[in-house]
């Protein structure tokens, strides 16, 4: 059944007595229209552990499994070191677009001013001294945070060293220091996914391998905590799998999640390749048979900052219909379930009740329908009008270039680099086609529980870790009973 603009509108105010989210917003406010109110939780001690150890001026590596909080406490991070250093002066970024984009930074290719970063780092060098705002950004950071490491090669991560060390070398106090003495937060988990490596012959595959990695440390921590999962036998599992080792217990639970069903329409599709992703939405969407609803993004900056909010997860044009699976992506209310991640069904589309008039303009200019925002009934149960949020790439405290979007994406399919850093409740995987290390990995960790995990084709032979990475991970194990060890001595 195609619903007309007049239906819907009248459908969803029948509905919005009972959302419970727009219902209280709206009470307090026309113009936010998600729920307004993002409490944080509770840190672990280790977390906390790390927050001191940044207080005190430490350059630190965060690494954990996935969903033991990294990203997250980076956010707690980014707050304490812009106290510390000054805004303008704390440069946050990522190794990847979606990831930089989900801290509001930028990708760490576009801060450094490297380009795709495959020459010599004295060549790098020229290019970053030409280039006046990368120049400038090198000698203004203070402190410089880097997440989702783990697709950063060591090369690149020795020329960057490199880069700062000769730009700031001037400095009072920074001479041969270790990047010019900057204050580095690296983020990130090794057993996910790799770098993606154009030259052949390149040695220093990971940023651990960097001739530089032990020194730009002061402190390097694994988390421990695993929050997104709470089973123990499906945490046993994925630990298992993230060092590409499994037993016949975990071969028998994952036995359990094979069916060749086609998957419900709430569960997920990950997809290796995105040419199978974009084939399986689209087709979804199509078989819905509904009045496409189109939201255009809204952008602003300019180029070359413009053109990297098109590799952020907030797509430029968003096609909805009524029914159509979407998946939330940025963070509206962490304790209410409602993160990055989070699916639902869209179940109408509403005209904002907006007596101010403050965003309808903004709405009309984005939806191309009219001034109309989807209403999504999550999965928990909460039903919300989705409002607009903004993604920002920014250039110190400066934000150099803004998307204006729905946080919604089409979710029947997503590519596992896409949803890397993730939560899902209900995915379905085909890993018929994975290639590489850590996918395997980084697909299956995105799930709460072994009832949401539903997968085909699978093949043991496809886990698989990379033999330098359990490496790295053993030394740092050793390296941290060593000065358990060390601080037993001395107290004796
Ligand atoms: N101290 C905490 N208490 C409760 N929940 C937490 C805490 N820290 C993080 N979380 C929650 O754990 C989940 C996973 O966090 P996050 O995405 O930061 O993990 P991650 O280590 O970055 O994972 P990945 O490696 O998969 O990207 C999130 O839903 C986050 O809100």
């Amino acid at each position: 059944m195609k619903l007309s603009l007049h239906t819907a509108t009248t459908a969803y105010r029948f509905l919005s007595s009972k959302a419970t989210c727009w219902s209280q917003a709206s009470a307090k406010s026309k113009v936010k229209l998600t729920t307004p109110k993002k409490p944080r939780v509770k840190l672990t001690d280790q977390q906390n552990q790390i927050l001191e150890a940044i207080s005190n001026g430490n350059s630190v590596f965060i690494t954990g499994s996935a969903g033991t909080g990294k990203t997250y406490l980076l956010q707690d991070i980014i707050t304490k070191l812009r106290k510390i250093h000054g805004k303008s002066r704390v440069f946050v970024t990522a190794s990847t677009g979606v990831a930089a984009c989900s801290l509001n930074g930028q990708t760490l290719h576009s801060f450094a001013g490297i380009g795709l970063g495959d020459a010599s780092a004295v060549d790098l060098l020229s290019r970053v001294t030409l280039d006046k705002r990368a120049y400038r950004r090198w000698n203004k950071v203070r402190a410089l945070v880097i997440d989702e490491i783990s697709m950063i090669s060591g090369e690149v991560f020795d020329n960057l060293e490199f880069i700062a060390r000769s730009i700031r070398s001037d400095e009072v106090g920074c001479e041969d220091k270790s990047w010019g003495g900057i204050q580095l937060v690296v983020s990130g988990d090794f057993f996910q996914l790799p770098p993606v490596i154009n030259k052949k012959g390149q040695n220093k595959e990971f940023a651990f391998e960097a001739e530089c990695w032990n020194a730009s440390f002061d402190m390097q921590i694994e988390l421990k905590t695993i929050f997104r999962q709470s089973d123990a036998q499906l945490i046993k599992l994925l630990q298992g799998i993230r060092k590409g080792k499994y037993d016949s217990e975990d071969l028998q639970l994952l036995d359990q999640c094979c069916s060749e069903v086609e998957p419900d329409a709430s569960a997920v599709q990950l997809y290796p390749r995105i040419e199978d992703v974009s084939r399986v939405n689209a087709d979804r969407l199509d078989r819905l048979d509904e009045v496409l609803y189109h939201y255009q993004a809204l952008d602003s900056g300019k180029d070359p900052w413009k053109k990297q909010l098109k590799n952020g997860i907030a797509p430029e044009l968003l096609k909805l219909c009524v029914g159509a699976r979407v998946l939330l992506t940025k963070n509206i209310d962490v304790i209410g379930g409602l993160v990055n991640g989070a699916t639902g069904t869209i179940l109408d589309f509403a005209v904002v009740q907006d007596t101010h008039k403050l965003y309808d303009h903004e709405i009309s200019d984005i939806c191309i329908n009219g001034n109309l925002l989807p209403v999504v009934k999550f999965d928990s149960g909460q039903e919300l009008m989705i409002g607009l949020e903004k993604w920002y790439v920014m250039d110190g405290d400066e934000a150099v270039a803004m998307r204006k979007q729905i946080p919604l994406m089409l979710a029947w399919a997503l590519s596992i680099h896409k949803c890397q850093g993730m939560t899902l409740n209900n995915l379905h995987t085909d890993l018929y086609r994975v290639f590489g290390f850590g996918m395997v990995y980084v697909a299956l960790s995105r799930v709460k529980s072994l009832d949401g995990l539903h997968l085909v084709n699978f093949n043991p032979s496809k886990i698989k870790a990379h033999p330098k990475v359990l490496q790295f991970y053993q030394r740092l194990s050793d390296e941290k009973d060593e000065l358990k060890e060390d601080a037993v001595s001395d107290e004796i």
